[in-house]
């Protein structure tokens, strides 16, 4: 088992060997382990012991006393130059950068040291009257670079909905040939109507580096959990409480007292999939830009992932 010296004499000796050169020692690079005695900075057989040009190194020290006994290795054609790294105090950014440069015998790259993330598919679920619609529009607006989906359906059009942007709107024969041709990434008929999630659309703008939202009823979120497995994130969007998602529900206003008594009941069933999602967003009452935050941080914490989530549609 090497020690940490051992380690570090080998790291000098193989950046000195390596370029054949004399090695400027900086006085910020010092022997992190302490010892000083052992950094071979110049090895026995290395070109400049036998030129006789030796360099007294006390690293610890911080001083750097260079002897030439015998003639100059820069009179030497053959022998490389020999490259002194200025320290910053005294030299500015460009001349220090040349010379590490020069030093290692290579330049710096300037290409991202990291890949773009891939595309990210965020499938977006949650019982019915959790605040889904609320969390997207808000998200929507802080996040004008994400891609909504917009759902194809075969439910007419209501007075002020747009084709493309609330829906895409065609007949129950146009929706049905698209699930013969599988154009649909999932399709559910809910009360008589047929709504999906068209391929070509996610494949459109992930192709051109958009991260996908998916908002989709719990049953639809374990269908897309059956076909993109890990390929995509899942986040389970609840209320605090029982009684908040119940009085939400009851104040917007939206259902007849049946529809509203089904969206209760099935609430109560629905929460008990909140193990098949990947995060959890309690949405507050009163809180709503709390959630979206949450919403943004999970996004970016996705895209910093070192092992990507790879979607393919
Ligand atoms: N954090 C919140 N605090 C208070 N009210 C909220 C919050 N989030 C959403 N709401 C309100 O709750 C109601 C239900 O929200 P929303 O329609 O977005 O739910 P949903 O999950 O999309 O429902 P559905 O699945 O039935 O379409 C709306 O009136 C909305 O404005």
């Amino acid at each position: 088992m090497p020690t940490h010296s051992m380690l570090f004499r080998r790291l000098c000796f193989s950046i000195s060997k390596s370029y054949h050169k004399p090695f400027f020692l900086s006085p910020i690079f010092t022997n992190p382990f302490g010892d000083s005695r052992s950094c071979p900075i110049h090895p026995s057989n290395s070109k400049t012991q036998r030129l006789g040009f030796q360099r007294k190194v006390s690293v610890n020290s911080h001083s750097f006393v260079s002897e030439n006994t015998t003639n100059s290795i820069m009179d030497d054609p053959k022998t490389p130059t020999v490259v002194p790294i200025p320290h910053p105090d005294y030299a500015g950014r460009a001349e220090v950068f040349r010379a590490l440069e020069a030093s290692l015998g290579s330049a710096f790259s300037s290409q991202p040291i990291v890949p773009a993330p891939n595309p990210l598919i965020i499938v977006i679920s949650g019982p019915s009257g959790v605040g889904k619609d609320a969390v997207i529009k808000r998200l929507r607006e802080v996040r004008e670079e994400l891609h909504f989906v917009v759902t194809a359906t075969s439910r007419a059009k209501r007075p002020g909905e747009v084709d493309g942007k609330d829906y895409f709107f065609m007949s129950k024969e146009e929706f049905l040939s698209m699930i013969e041709k599988n154009e649909l990434l999932e399709y559910a008929l809910v009360y008589g109507d047929y709504k999906g999630i068209p391929k070509q659309q996610i494949r459109e703008y992930m192709a051109k580096g958009c991260d996908i939202v998916l908002r989709v009823d719990i049953q639809g979120a374990a269908t897309l959990r059956r076909i993109l497995r890990n390929s995509a994130v899942f986040v389970f969007l609840v209320a605090e409480s029982e009684e908040a998602l119940v009085k939400r529900l009851i104040d917007r206003k939206t259902e007849t007292t049946e529809a509203l008594l089904m969206r209760v009941a099935s609430a109560k069933e629905e929460l008990k999939h909140l193990k098949e999602f990947d995060y959890v967003v309690v949405n507050k009452e009163g809180d709503l830009e709390g959630s979206v935050k949450l919403l943004e941080s999970i996004i970016d914490a996705e895209k910093a992932k070192v092992q990507q989530r790879i979607a393919v549609i």
